[in-house]
């Protein structure tokens, strides 16, 4: 369970986010969404450690992260940026391996069971063709499931993906979802920056409307998330529509161009 508090962030010279308060729960998908430059990236850098907080707290199952070291950290969560390369000649493999860094003692390499961990994450999602091939020759969607096994063998309880869909074909997107869906159902606490609001439809459990500075959490968006709200956030005329597909209601967003 991840809870952020009153949490101010941003930059040396500039705080980008202020009293920023929002609960994860196990099995929640909580998309992130506002403009560009309107502070996603930055919120999820400092959830993860890479930048200072301003103000406010960050609890990781009711502990504060706020001292913890960063193999603590790594444990907890698991970071898959916007895109990840390595010229580096690794095999998919080593880079699922990686997931395993934080729990290896100083100077030591992983072990059979570290091995043994990170092949089946690639079996629990049917990647393990992918073992012996070059990470940096995959495709952008075969990339995103590598990155993802590693987050499984990182074993941690709360992934954080910065616009995991980024370079993926309809196809691959869904088939990530399919995934992300399948993380979530294990009891993962996942966070996902999008420029989709349909992702926060069709997936969330939870939206953080991010914008001014500010961030706004909204509880199921498929019945809650409004298109004034959507309207408000991107600065631009949509309508939202809703379809009866088997026994569900879905909502769409179409642009009024
Ligand atoms: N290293 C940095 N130093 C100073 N300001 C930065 C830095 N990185 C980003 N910013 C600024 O912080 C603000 C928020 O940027 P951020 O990358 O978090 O936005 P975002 O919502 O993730 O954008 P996008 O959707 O385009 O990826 C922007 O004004 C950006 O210019």
């Amino acid at each position: 369970m991840l809870e952020v508090k009153n949490l101010s962030c941003g930059y040396k010279d500039k705080i980008v986010l202020k009293d920023v308060s929002f609960t994860a729960n196990p099995g929640d998908i909580l998309c992130i969404l506002g403009s560009n430059g309107s502070g996603k990236s930055t919120l999820i850098k400092t959830i993860i450690g890479l930048l200072d907080i301003y103000e406010g707290e960050i609890f990781v199952d009711g502990e504060n992260t706020k001292d913890w070291p960063w193999e603590q950290r790594a444990r907890a969560i698991s970071y898959i940026p916007q895109s990840f390369n390595s010229t580096f000649q690794y095999k998919s493999i080593d880079i699922v391996l990686m997931g395993r860094t934080s729990y290896l003692g100083f100077a030591s390499s992983p072990s059979k069971e570290d091995e043994k961990i990170a092949d089946e994450a690639m079996e629990r999602l049917k990647i393990s063709y992918l073992r012996d091939k070059v990470y940096s020759k995959l495709s952008g969607g075969e990339r995103q499931l590598v990155k993802i096994a590693q987050a499984l063998a990182q074993r941690s309880n709360i992934i954080i993906m910065d616009e995991p869909t980024n370079n993926l074909d309809f196809g691959n997107q869904i088939v990530l979802f399919k995934h992300i869906k399948q993380c979530a159902d294990l009891g993962i606490t996942i966070l996902m920056a999008t420029h989709f609001p349909e992702q926060a439809f069709l997936y969330g459990t939870k939206a953080l409307l991010v914008k001014d500075g500010r961030a706004i959490e909204i509880d199921r968006p498929n019945e809650n998330l409004t298109e004034s709200e959507i309207q408000n956030l991107y600065c631009v005329e949509v309508k939202v529509v809703e379809l009866d597909v088997e026994d569900k209601t879905i909502k769409m967003c179409l642009p009024i161009l």
